[in-house]
């Protein structure tokens, strides 16, 4: 069996209000995506790395590579306008059958445990999906003045990695875009396939805001 991860790295990070996008910036003095691609490499399922970036930074992720002496390999893709796109073109470059996941380049503090049980999962049911459950309460807005409590009982919370066999990942994204497609179980979903949930890690937050890269520095053991 082949294993393939695709890490995604193509957003321009407009909540994190930094100039170089968050996927880039130091974290204990290395770039997050260089946290994120590490863990991958050491799951004993050794994937091979697709990382998705925007062309214009291809140059700017080499000479990171340089500087900070990250000599693991992987195949480089380009970026699309949505995660959506990035996600397929990342796909399109896999020509075999296997099992794919998928990963946000700013999730760096996944553990390499949970990517292999993802792996693991996937091949045995057909696709993993990561989740955690809320810890605040929910309500839902129904009006500028109204909302009303939702039962966080029946809520999860979805991370990534996301893992698929290839097959099924493939037929998710022949479908054409839509906005409700925020992560790879939404288009998976859609193309008829049942979703397996597995219990992610309340530590594998995703770095969105300026706060999450400190607090992230703090996890990181
Ligand atoms: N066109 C895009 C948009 C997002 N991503 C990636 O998808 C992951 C989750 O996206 P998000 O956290 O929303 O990142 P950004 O789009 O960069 O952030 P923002 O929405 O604040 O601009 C990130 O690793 C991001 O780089 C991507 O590969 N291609
Ligand atoms: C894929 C994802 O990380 C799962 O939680 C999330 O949907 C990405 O959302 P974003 O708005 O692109 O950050």
């Amino acid at each position: 069996m082949k294993y393939y991860a695709i890490i995604v790295g193509g957003g321009s990070g407009k909540r994190m209000q930094n100039v170089i996008a968050k996927q880039f910036l130091l974290l204990k003095n290395k770039p997050v995506l260089m946290h994120t691609i590490s863990a991958f490499i050491s799951c004993s399922f050794k994937p091979e790395i697709i990382l998705v970036l925007h062309p214009d930074l291809h140059q700017y992720w080499k000479d990171l590579c340089l500087k900070y002496d990250f000599d693991i390999p992987y195949l480089l893709v380009n970026a699309g306008e949505q995660r959506f796109y990035s996600v397929r073109n990342g796909l399109m470059t896999i020509k075999g059958e296997g099992i794919v996941a998928v990963h946000d380049a700013v999730r760096p503090l996944v553990s390499t445990s949970l990517i292999c049980r993802a792996y693991e999962v996937a091949e045995e049911k057909g696709n993993a999906i990561t989740y955690i459950k809320p810890s605040d309460s929910v309500r839902k807005i129904k009006s500028e003045t109204e909302s009303k409590i939702v039962n966080r009982d029946d809520l999860v919370l979805i991370q990534t990695p996301q893992a698929f066999e290839i097959s099924q990942l493939r037929k998710g994204y022949q479908q054409h875009y839509k906005t409700k497609f925020t992560d790879d179980a939404s288009v998976v979903e859609k193309a008829g396939f049942k979703i397996n949930l597995i219990e992610g890690e309340r530590h594998n937050l995703k770095i969105t805001y300026p706060e999450d890269l400190e607090l992230a520095s703090f996890l990181l053991k």
